[in-house]
């Protein structure tokens, strides 16, 4: 499958960009954390930042939260110039972060947690998020489960109602009861118009909750697509139980991928008309046959090739 490059991407609309990466580039000596990344992020979008470990989606964020500077490029954050200090501390007022690795004071409790928080940028939808999520408050954040410090860390990035929230890998650490219970959160949150920033190399997460997706890799953005458009460009997932063994010289045609044969069973990725494979098929004496949408991993590799360790869960 043909990369797409941020050359071939749909023309953001400028106007909505609430995030907009131009050229960034931050290097550690021979590394290239992140090189010369150019994507836009519209609002009122979930847009998902997938890449193995290593790729250099931390490295995304941090710069976009003014946390490290670039080497080269820029990106405006709600308008404002990453460069530009003064700006992007105000526009932080308007983001939520959830980090990585939470830095709490760890001898505080949650609540003191939350309520340094609140000092700093108001906590209006605090009580509403605390249903939801259900932190201990009154423990110290040191005897926490990593599950609840995700959870803490949430209620956090979320009380202060911004426009933007920016996540690096929200849903690490929590149960699959919670990992629902933050995405079906997070599509209501995009429905009333918020726009979230996350970070992944889950990709059924990815596939299940984004809008679009970048995927990078080696600090380099090699795809950048629409979910459904990625889904429909990795073509369908086919298999075919024949009459009789057939060897796969016989059955594979140029628009086939990743073909299987084992004994009379045929298993591929087909990307071609489809036509032109039912006229195919129909040389054949075909038993049963199912199609359905390939995985976002299937996808994955084809960016990646074989030797991809995507993390997939
Ligand atoms: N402060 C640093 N000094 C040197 N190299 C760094 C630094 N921070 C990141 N890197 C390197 O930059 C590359 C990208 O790292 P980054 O943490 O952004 O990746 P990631 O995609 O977020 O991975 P993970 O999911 O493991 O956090 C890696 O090769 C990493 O070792």
């Amino acid at each position: 499958m043909c990369a797409q490059t941020e050359n071939a991407a749909p023309e953001p609309d400028s106007e909505t960009a609430v995030l907009s990466l131009d050229g960034l580039t931050k290097r550690y000596g021979d590394t290239v954390a992140n090189g010369d990344v150019t994507f836009d992020v519209t609002a009122g979008e979930i847009f998902g930042y997938l890449g193995p470990n290593g790729a250099g989606k931390t490295t995304t964020i941090r710069l976009l939260l003014g946390l490290i500077k670039p080497t080269s490029g820029t990106a405006e954050v709600l308008g404002a110039d990453i460069r530009d200090r003064r700006a992007l501390t105000e526009a932080k007022a308007n983001i939520g972060y959830l980090p990585d690795t939470l830095g709490f004071e760890d001898r505080l409790t949650g609540r003191q947690v939350l309520d340094h928080f609140a000092r700093m940028r108001g906590d209006e939808r605090r009580d509403e998020l605390l249903d939801l999520f259900r932190p201990p408050l009154d423990k110290p954040v040191e005897t926490y489960s990593s599950g609840n410090r995700r959870m803490l860390g949430i209620v956090q990035a979320f009380m202060h109602d911004p426009e933007l929230v920016i996540m690096d890998e929200p849903t690490s650490g929590l149960d699959p009861l919670k990992q629902d219970r933050m995405h079906a959160f997070l599509e209501e949150e995009r429905d009333a118009g918020k726009t979230i920033f996350l970070s992944s190399h889950i990709l059924s997460e990815v596939q299940r909750v984004c809008d679009r997706v970048g995927i990078i890799r080696e600090g380099k953005l090699v795809a950048l697509e629409d979910i459904e458009v990625l889904l429909e460009r990795g073509g369908k997932q086919v298999w075919v139980h024949l009459a009789e063994p057939v060897d796969s010289g016989q059955f594979t045609t140029d628009d086939m991928i990743d073909v299987e044969v084992v004994d009379s069973t045929v298993r591929f990725t087909y990307t071609g008309e489809y036509n032109e494979l039912i006229a195919h098929l129909a040389r054949f004496d075909i038993e049963d046959i199912g199609i359905g949408d390939p995985q976002l991993d299937d996808i994955f590799k084809h960016y990646y090739g074989d030797d991809a360790t995507p993390g997939a869960e």
